[in-house]
């Protein structure tokens, strides 16, 4: 099976005088899970939306296999937007039938597959219920349905797992994980960063309108893993901060996460100056989860700008 391949390639979109994106490049592959991430605004929905032809760049452009999107044909793509929205006063099979038919299914097939979705989510119950009496849950499950029930090559969720409990979130992620293996490009954007860890195997960090970071989650937590510590000391101890190389993201009543930069101090300095001040309870090398990576780079991106 030959690999299929995104190419987002340095598109830049601006909102009249506001610059959303400039330049931002990625690449995703089938197979992989890719995990679009950054704070509120950093432009994830305006590049999910381009990638889906809804929008246009300023610049730039976005190929699959190569094809450029405007002219793309054959290819499915699949779309859980942000705002989610149903049509209120429909049945939930003829608003099934209705995505899967503008997707090129026909409507036995899209009946087919509706009613096998139904059921695998738990609420075949609700076929012939009315949108408006579902619960906002059922009500995004049914749209997730919506946007995958064709099949697509092409699958992009904007923030899938808000407002699901635990339970339905597993479902989700193992039909993402087929749809994984199939070879299909998959693209999700999410604020939560332990499911991103979770789930994605690729991941790209957008903020200021750019790209702060991409590549494999794998790569990302091994260039971060050296030198990032944990202390726990018997009193607060602010010396830590005010010591210069050391950037803390996590501060707890007597604890802290920190980074230590470019080996500008010592280990055994920082623990000499600290035990002036304070008892040493605990102190190790800590694995930094996306979270703290995500913090770390945003705080110095922020830093670079001032
Ligand atoms: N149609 C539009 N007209 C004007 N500004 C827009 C439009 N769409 C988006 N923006 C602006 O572009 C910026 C990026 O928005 P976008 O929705 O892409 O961010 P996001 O990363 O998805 O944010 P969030 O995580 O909050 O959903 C925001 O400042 C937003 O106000």
């Amino acid at each position: 099976m030959e690999q299929n391949i995104l190419e987002v390639q340095k598109i830049s979109k601006s909102f009249k005088d506001h610059v959303v994106l400039k330049d931002l490049s990625f690449t995703v592959r089938g197979g992989e899970t890719f995990g679009l991430l950054g704070p509120n605004g950093a432009g994830k929905t305006t590049t999910m939306r381009m990638i889906m032809n809804i929008l246009q760049p300023d610049e730039g452009e976005i190929l699959f296999n190569g094809i450029k999107r405007q002219r793309l044909k054959g290819v499915h793509f699949g779309y859980l937007p942000e705002e989610r929205g149903l049509y209120p006063r429909a049945k939930v099979l003829d608003v099934l039938v209705y995505f899967g038919t503008l997707n090129n299914l026909t409507m036995r097939k899209a009946e087919v597959e509706a009613i096998r979705y139904l059921d695998r989510l738990g609420i075949v119950e609700y076929t012939d219920a009315h949108i408006n009496e579902l619960s906002k849950g059922i009500q995004q499950k049914i749209q997730f349905i919506a946007a995958f029930l064709h099949d697509p090559d092409v699958l992009i969720l904007d923030e899938p797992f808000t407002g699901l409990d635990p339970i339905n979130q597993t479902v989700l992620y193992e039909i993402l994980e087929e749809f994984r293996r199939k070879n299909k490009i998959l693209i999700l954007s999410t604020h939560l960063m332990d499911q991103a860890e979770k789930l994605c195997d690729h991941i790209c960090l957008i903020n200021q309108a750019q790209v702060v970071i991409d590549g494999s989650i794998e790569s990302i937590r091994k260039r971060f893993r050296e030198d990032a510590y944990f202390i726990e000391a018997d009193a607060p101890i602010p010396i830590l901060s005010e010591m210069e190389g050391i950037q803390i993201i996590e501060e707890g009543k007597n604890s802290y996460k920190f980074i230590l930069e470019n080996n500008t101090l010592k280990l055994s300095e920082i623990m000499k100056r600290i035990e002036q001040k304070a008892r040493i309870l605990r102190f190790e090398v800590f694995e930094p989860s996306l979270h703290d990576i995500f913090i770390r780079l945003i705080q110095e991106q922020a830093e670079v700008l001032k």
